[in-house]
């Protein structure tokens, strides 16, 4: 059974459909590349799978039950953890305080989340900053801070939302290096990305979305050599 599946999944702001119709299933333990152009309702189909938004119609599931209707914070979307496109720490806190939240937010005990949280940071490299302020940290340590949650939280589907815009090469070999790990102890990912050298690397599927709609599907080589999706970004 697929971990996640989305069946015709479908978003409308007013008369424009930013998601039209899209279905589509994670392996336990699978890379999914999520790609299309600016606009093709890539971070729309990520919120309609994280329960940010309830969708127009359609279907998400999530180990076989129905989790459309229900909020992130939900106990039947634990086994969910999204990032943000913007990132999604509090800048008032420190770096161990933002990564052992979302342990606590998950039924752990204080001390036994800051001391997974601190664990965490070091794996990441931010141990020498683990206690400062999230808003003193450059935007890559930040987005590692999102990696460092999901060391805490072991996720079964992670859903990333543009990870690796704006950092730098060496804190991408990080975070693809979490990734593999993570990988090969089940977990499963959709990501986001623009940056496709580094994501077809890492992925077995690509889907390409261009207007909503699901444009291409496939191995990375065959999705990079497809026409259809070389005219939809150079237009
Ligand atoms: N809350 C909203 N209200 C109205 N329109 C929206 C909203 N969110 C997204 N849209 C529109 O839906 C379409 C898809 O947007 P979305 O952000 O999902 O695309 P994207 O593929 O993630 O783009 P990018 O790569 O530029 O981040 C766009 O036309 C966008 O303007």
């Amino acid at each position: 059974m697929p971990v996640l599946e989305a069946h015709d999944l479908a978003k409308a702001f007013g008369g424009h459909r930013a998601v039209d119709g899209v279905s589509l299933a994670l392996a336990e333990g699978e890379i999914l590349a999520l790609v299309g152009p600016n606009g093709a309702g890539k971070t729309s189909l990520l919120n309609l799978l994280a329960g940010q938004m309830p969708p127009t119609s359609g279907t998400v599931r999530l180990h076989g039950v129905d989790v459309t209707a229900l909020a992130p914070s939900h106990g039947r979307r634990r086994a969910l953890l999204r990032s943000f496109q913007n990132g999604g720490t509090f800048g008032r806190l420190s770096a161990v305080e933002n990564v052992a939240l979302a342990a606590i937010a998950r039924g752990e005990h204080r001390s036994r989340a800051e001391a997974a949280a601190r664990a965490a940071l070091a794996e990441v490299g931010l141990q020498p900053v683990a206690d400062w302020r999230a808003d003193t940290l450059s935007g890559g340590q930040r987005k590692l801070i999102d990696f460092a949650r999901l060391l805490v939280v072991r996720p079964a589907v992670a859903l990333l939302d543009e990870p690796t815009a704006g950092v730098s090469p060496a804190i991408m070999d990080v975070m693809r290096a979490v990734l593999l790990a993570e990988r090969a102890r089940g977990l499963g990912a959709i990501i986001v990305s623009h940056d496709l050298p580094w994501v077809f690397d890492l992925c077995s599927r690509v889907v390409v979305l261009a207007g909503g709609r699901p444009l291409a599907e496939g191995g990375p080589d065959a999705v990079a050599a497809d026409p259809a999706v070389q005219e939809a970004y150079l237009a």
